[in-house]
């Protein structure tokens, strides 16, 4: 469903994702975690078509990102950390500027527009989005996505600005889709969140995947935290001691 091989970014002379492979299979949720700058919005854009990579190959639902870039567009859906809307639409303007774009239209998308609406609490479709704050354009972004039900879904840091009930439907959704057959790849600092929902986490750091695997395999018969095994792998629980002591 979702592969990269030897994929590597250099912005200049800086290798942001260093040579880096993964493989998520259908139906999967894929946890992406990674201290600030580590390089996951990076490989997120490549991965979707939205930065070339410097070398490697992408594969998403079996095509091939240098010779099938708009069919993948089409079949994926992506919310990145930012919403990204134009302002002076009002909300179901935008919505409906996305169902132009992917030609999709038609009773069923009304509906699921109407009970994801519902789900997270969006009564709001007839404002405009420059008056709209974070969170409200975080749910607007996701309804465009979720509204589409692509069979693949990338999510940049999805919880960021939700309040605590819109998170948690969200995550509720996103394991339910998985189930249906729909592929997740998200990226989180919140490790809790990748330890409950994702199947198999991978960690980078600086560039370069340094973990990856199921739960089960990351705790290599330890009964250790997400957060401590994380903190271990990335070499950051001696720092913390030292820089607490230091405060
Ligand atoms: N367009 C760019 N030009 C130069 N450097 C870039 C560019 N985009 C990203 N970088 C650098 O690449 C590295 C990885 O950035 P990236 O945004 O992928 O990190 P991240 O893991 O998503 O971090 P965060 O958790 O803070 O969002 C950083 O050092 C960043 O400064």
């Amino acid at each position: 469903m979702i592969k990269a091989r030897n994929l590597t970014k250099k912005f200049g002379n800086f290798v942001a994702v260093d040579n880096i492979n993964l493989t998520v299979e259908k139906g999967k949720i894929f946890g992406f975690l990674g201290s600030n700058g580590a390089g996951k919005t990076t490989t997120i854009r490549m991965l979707t078509g939205s930065l070339r990579p410097t070398s490697g190959e992408i594969e998403i639902l079996g095509l091939n990102m240098k010779t099938h870039e708009l069919e993948i567009k089409r079949r994926i859906g992506v919310v990145p950390d930012e919403p990204r809307i134009y302002d002076h639409l009002k909300g179901y303007e935008y919505l409906e500027f996305v169902m132009d774009i992917y030609r999709v239209n038609g009773k069923e998308v009304k509906d699921r527009i109407q009970e994801l609406s519902e789900a997270f609490g969006v009564d709001y479709l007839f404002k405009q989005v420059s008056d709209m704050s974070h969170g409200m354009k975080q749910k607007l972004m996701l309804i465009s996505v979720l509204m589409r039900k692509p069979e693949v879904i990338f999510l940049d840091e999805p919880t960021v600005g939700l309040d605590a009930k819109s998170a948690k439907i969200l995550k509720e959704l996103l394991k339910k889709y998985a189930s249906q057959g729909t592929t997740i790849f998200l990226t989180t600092h919140i490790l809790e969140i990748a330890e409950k929902m994702c199947d198999e986490i991978a960690i980078i750091d600086k560039g370069k995947i340094i973990a990856q695997g199921t739960m089960e395999t990351l705790r290599n018969g330890e009964n250790k935290s997400l957060e401590d095994l994380f903190l271990e792998l990335t070499a950051q629980e001696e720092d913390i001691k030292n820089i607490v002591e230091m405060l």
